[in-house]
């Protein structure tokens, strides 16, 4: 592999910005790296660095101490990441770059780009600053060291080149979607963007700087930088690590607060370790060291695409059973609580649903399954492959069941969608399975489509039905078409002949949602011990204002123009208790008869819905035989 021309054409690659949206764009072409065939001139500088061996104590490196962060890449990753670690290092210079300029004055504005409970607290922080100490009023104790006066220490800038040579560590957390053209199209990382922002590192990067691939990459990335550098840099040193993160979109502040571990892959030399001592460092101050693992980087990298998989594997896997509850009785949720109690399966990833959307999963097993499908280990890429594949059947098998309970044609009749992100608590739409059941439903020529979406900004559900390809236009109802987006549940119901529930927002069930301090949800323990949001509610509706000054939007603010901000129509965002939930009596009420319900994520109780004269039909549940 030529590393010096890879490079440039990655430069050349980049003009189009194939990051916020969508995960599989059409454009990608560059691949994976470290899977070379086994003629190719490979450059294993990064291994042959002499290993620390034991005792060689005049081998040790002392780690230093990290004072400045560049985070390329503004996403969903990139920002909350450097959000938290700048709140809890209030020494450290913390600057976001990115490419995409609206993303970044979004940054610096009052409605951030992406929506997460807790974080505009977190930003507002560590951007803007405290003035005085607000100690006595306004913090519980357990917060108080971060909550004293305090500069700003988090930045965000388009000057991506003019960061890098002034921070002693880069992380590179840009998106890294699936390749959808060339070699490995639909299956290889499209490293298009890491590449070339590696590349704008090693040029601008000063000597010893340390480089953190925070994105999710294929095993031997690192390999592959250190190629680069090889060639860029002859005789310098940087030392790669391998940090991968694994928080989830919803639950992204609490999941950086509270990390199950912190993984840190490095070369074995002495170097490789201090920069992952010095990267350990920055963790350290809010993260207990026992929950910090440091491995070789291959394992690191590695870990990430096996962790998604795995999580994966286990939807698909229930969601299997699903299929065989339906056509025999038994309860999906029934048979998940029987063996979730197994201590060795745990209750966590059993609910069997219409299938895992989102940015990670389907992307990472593909990436899975090319690097096993390189390696020569066909039988191990396609039982991977398998995850994915059961996925799609999921999902198009609850599509399908729609469309024949509805006697095979939704002509004259009106289908309200329920949730449209892939998860509650989200704006994140990336990989949405509502989206895909939408086309499904389409292609049945229905009278109306009405969304409903308790958290996502009705103008980027509106973007995304629009760019339906396949489907031309008119598609939305402002353009003649038939698919509207509701601000109100009872609206998006009302006169339909159909609900469905795609998204599990614990607003739609049909049950009392409380919170008992026995059933508390991990997460919800958490959110409720030490978020920013929680512990600063007060004192901002106070008199005393301890904020410096928040930054006004820019005129094109998609929050400011659709007048809601994520969250705010949804008042139990971060608190895991809906405040309203829906009246499923008043739905009932306005709903054409034959009343149906489909469930797609298993949260309705039926015999209390049956009694409202609705009839569900839910997924690992056996319904009505048609
Ligand atoms: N979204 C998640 O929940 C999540 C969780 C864990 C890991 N990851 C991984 O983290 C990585 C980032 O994911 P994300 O969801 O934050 O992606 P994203 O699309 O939200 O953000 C990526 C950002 O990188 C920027 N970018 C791309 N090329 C650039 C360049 N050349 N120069 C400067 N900026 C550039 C884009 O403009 C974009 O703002 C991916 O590898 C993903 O697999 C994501
Ligand atoms: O029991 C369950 C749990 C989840 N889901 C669905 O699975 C998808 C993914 O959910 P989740 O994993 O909670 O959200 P993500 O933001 O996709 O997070 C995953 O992907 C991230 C990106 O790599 C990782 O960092 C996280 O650790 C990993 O959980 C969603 O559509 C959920 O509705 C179910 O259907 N049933």
């Amino acid at each position: 592999m030529s590393l010096s021309s890879s490079a440039a054409d990655s430069e050349t690659n980049v003009s189009g910005d194939i990051s916020t949206v969508p995960t599989t764009p059409d454009r990608s072409q560059s691949g994976s790296p470290g899977l070379h065939d086994s003629n190719d001139e490979v450059d294993n500088s990064f291994e042959k660095a002499s290993p620390l061996k034991n005792g060689d104590a005049e081998y040790r490196v002392p780690s230093r101490t990290i004072r400045s962060i560049c985070v390329v890449g503004a996403g969903y990753v990139g920002g909350p990441t450097a959000a938290i670690v700048a709140y809890k290092n209030p020494h450290v210079r913390v600057t976001v770059v990115d490419r995409d300029d609206r993303r970044i004055r979004r940054w610096n504005s009052r409605h951030l780009p992406i929506y997460e409970p807790g974080l505009s607290e977190i930003v507002r922080i560590s951007r803007d600053g405290l003035q005085g100490s607000c100690e006595k009023d306004c913090v519980e104790a357990h917060d108080t060291a971060e909550l004293k006066a305090r500069s700003p220490n988090l930045f965000f800038s388009t000057d991506v080149s003019q960061c890098i040579p002034n921070s002693d560590a880069v992380f590179i957390a840009v998106n890294t979607p699936t390749k959808m053209r060339g070699t490995g199209k639909g299956s290889a990382t499209d490293m298009t963007s890491f590449e070339a922002v590696a590349a704008e590192v090693i040029r601008h990067a000063q000597n010893n700087t340390i480089i953190v691939e925070k994105s999710t990459v294929p095993c031997r990335t690192a390999q592959m930088i250190q190629e680069m550098i090889t060639i860029q840099r002859p005789g310098e040193d940087f030392e790669i690590l391998s940090n991968p993160e694994f928080l989830a979109a919803g639950t992204a502040v609490q999941d950086l607060l509270h990390p199950d571990r912190i993984i840190i892959g490095s070369a074995p030399t002495p170097e490789g370790r201090a920069a992952a001592e010095s990267l350990a460092g920055v963790y350290s101050s809010w993260i207990d060291r026992s929950r910090i693992l440091t491995t070789n980087v291959w394992s690191s990298e590695l870990a990430k695409l096996v962790a998604n998989s795995m999580l994966a594997q286990r939807l698909s896997s229930i969601n299997s059973i699903s299929a065989i509850c339906e056509a025999t009785g038994a309860e999906v949720n029934e048979v998940s609580a029987a063996i979730g109690m197994d201590t060795r399966l745990g209750k966590s990833f059993l609910r069997a649903g219409i299938g895992f959307g989102g940015s990670c999963f389907k992307k990472d097993i593909a990436s899975l399954a090319y690097i096993a499908e390189s390696l020569g280990l066909d039988e191990v890429a396609h039982y991977w492959r398998q995850v994915n594949v059961m996925n799609e059947y999921q999902r198009d098998r609850f599509a399908a069941r729609v469309i024949r309970h509805l006697n095979s044609t939704l002509v004259t009749k009106k289908i309200c969608i329920l949730g449209y992100a892939f998860k509650p608590n989200t704006s994140d739409t990336r990989e949405a399975p509502a989206l895909e059941i939408i086309k499904t439903l389409l292609d049945e020529n229905p009278h109306e489509i009405a969304i409903f979406d308790p958290c996502c900004n009705r103008l980027v559900i509106e973007n995304e039905i629009r760019a339906l390809q396949p489907y031309g236009s008119p598609i939305l109802s402002d353009d003649g078409g038939c698919v509207k987006v509701y601000s109100n549940v009872y609206e998006a119901c009302a006169d339909s002949n159909a609900v469905l529930i795609v998204t599990d927002f614990p607003e739609f069930r049909n049950t009392p949602v409380t919170v008992s301090p026995d059933s508390k949800t991990q997460s919800t323990q958490r959110l409720q011990e030490a978020t920013p949001a929680n512990t600063l509610s007060p004192p901002v509706t106070a008199s005393y204002e301890p904020f410096n000054a928040e930054p006004d939007c820019s005129a094109d603010c998609p929050d400011c123009q659709s007048g809601i901000t994520y969250g705010e129509s949804n008042p139990s965002v971060g608190k895991d208790v809906p405040k309203e939930q829906v009246n499923w009596k008043k739905i009932a009420g306005e709903m054409r008869s034959p009343k149906w319900l489909f469930d797609g994520r298993c949260i309705i109780n039926i015999p209390e819905m049956t009694k409202l004269g609705i009839r569900v039909e839910s997924i690992g549940s056996a319904g009505l035989a048609v």
